[in-house]
């Protein structure tokens, strides 16, 4: 089998945010690999680094943001090294992203024909107008939205319809990678349902990648194939969605999150969240990011930062999965603790 390259290849990438308190550490030493045509879902609680990351794939850090260390590529392509003309071209023809909110995503004074003619245009000089406005009635059929709506402005939309447009623009230039940033978080749960199937159809026809972000657990396990899990800044767990399932050995945070999905009882729902809160990342401690709020933390946790662990589904940054902590009490144990339980 010849090797496939992949579309997105992310590196020991760290990126702070200065601040007057301190340097925020909101990403760091992130790997990531998407490979073509495939949906990776990004998942983290509120904070823990999302849309950093997705910023800096796109090259969109700004004001106090900084990418200290690490590289990403995409096609095989160094991102930071492209020139800033090189980088106009690469963004929207290459890689694209949906933003969560489709009105800052929109030009309120412009038309959608207008929107995504200026799309083409401004990508493909040689196109003319006429094809222009025939690949936007196109687009609009694709993502199932009346073309009378070319000539309405976004406030004329509906929210869903707005981020229907929104991801037609995004794949307008046929990129091999689109970001999606909680693309349906805005929206009530029947429209989100329905642009959550377009996404998957739209995808599954055009075959580009997406890197789906959300903080909706369940949305994606239902979406991706694989699923990169961010604690505190930190990629702590990237495992095969399927395998997601309370049997399977997981980063103890992963465990937290799927124990937190509300599961119908008898007579009840029950969501057992995770206690506590995520560390500040202007002080972040020395040892595991998740030890003060995980089950299993021992000492040696609170003290010693985890390496990645691969294992056969996943890869662990997680002391539980580390081979040469065998028949050391100082580490934590998972047995320990079922059998302290049951
Ligand atoms: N401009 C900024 N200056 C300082 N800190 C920032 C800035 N922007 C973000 N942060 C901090 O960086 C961390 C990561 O933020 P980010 O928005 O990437 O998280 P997220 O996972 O996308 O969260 P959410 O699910 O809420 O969108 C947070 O702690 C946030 O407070
Ligand atoms: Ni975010």
């Amino acid at each position: 089998m010849s090797k496939v390259q992949p579309v997105l290849e992310i590196e020991d990438v760290t990126v702070v945010y200065d601040s007057p308190s301190g340097p925020v550490q909101a990403v760091s030493d992130v790997n990531l690999t998407v490979y073509p045509g495939t949906i990776v879902g990004l998942i983290g609680e509120s904070g823990s680094g999302k849309s950093t990351l997705a910023n800096a794939i796109m090259r969109l850090l700004r004001g106090n943001a900084r990418l200290t260390k690490g590289q990403i590529r995409v096609m095989g392509t160094d991102i930071y090294a492209l020139s800033k003309r090189e980088l106009r071209t690469f963004r929207w023809s290459r890689m694209s992203m949906v933003f969560q909110s489709a009105m800052t995503a929109l030009n309120p004074v412009m038309t959608v024909e207008k929107q995504i003619v200026d799309t083409f245009r401004s990508h493909r000089p040689q196109m003319s107008v006429k094809e222009a406005k025939e690949r936007a009635r196109d687009l609009l059929r694709l993502v199932r939205i009346d073309e009378k709506h070319l000539r309405s402005f976004p406030h004329e939309l509906s929210g869903g319809m707005r981020q229907r447009v929104v991801i037609a623009i995004a794949i307008a230039l046929e990129p091999q990678l689109v970001i999606m940033d909680e693309p349906t978080t805005a929206l009530d749960v029947v429209v989100q349902r329905s642009i959550l199937n377009q996404i998957q159809e739209l995808q599954a026809e055009r075959g580009f990648a997406i890197l789906f972000i959300s903080h909706d657990f369940s949305l994606v396990t239902e979406i991706a194939s694989r699923v990169a899990i961010m604690y505190a800044g930190r990629m702590v767990e990237n495992t095969e969605a399927k395998v997601l399932l309370p049997e399977v050995d997981h980063h103890p945070y992963t465990e937290g999150l799927m124990r937190a999905i509300p599961r119908l009882t008898y007579e009840d729902v029950v969501i057992e969240g995770i206690q506590g809160h995520p560390p500040d990342l202007i002080d972040l401690p020395s040892g595991c990011a998740y030890s003060p709020r995980c089950p299993y933390a021992t000492a040696a946790c609170m003290e010693i930062r985890p390496t990645l662990h691969r294992l056969s589904h996943a890869t662990i940054e997680c002391h539980l999965y580390s081979p040469t902590k065998e028949g050391d009490s100082e580490w934590p144990a998972k047995q320990l603790l079922y059998k302290s339980t049951t």
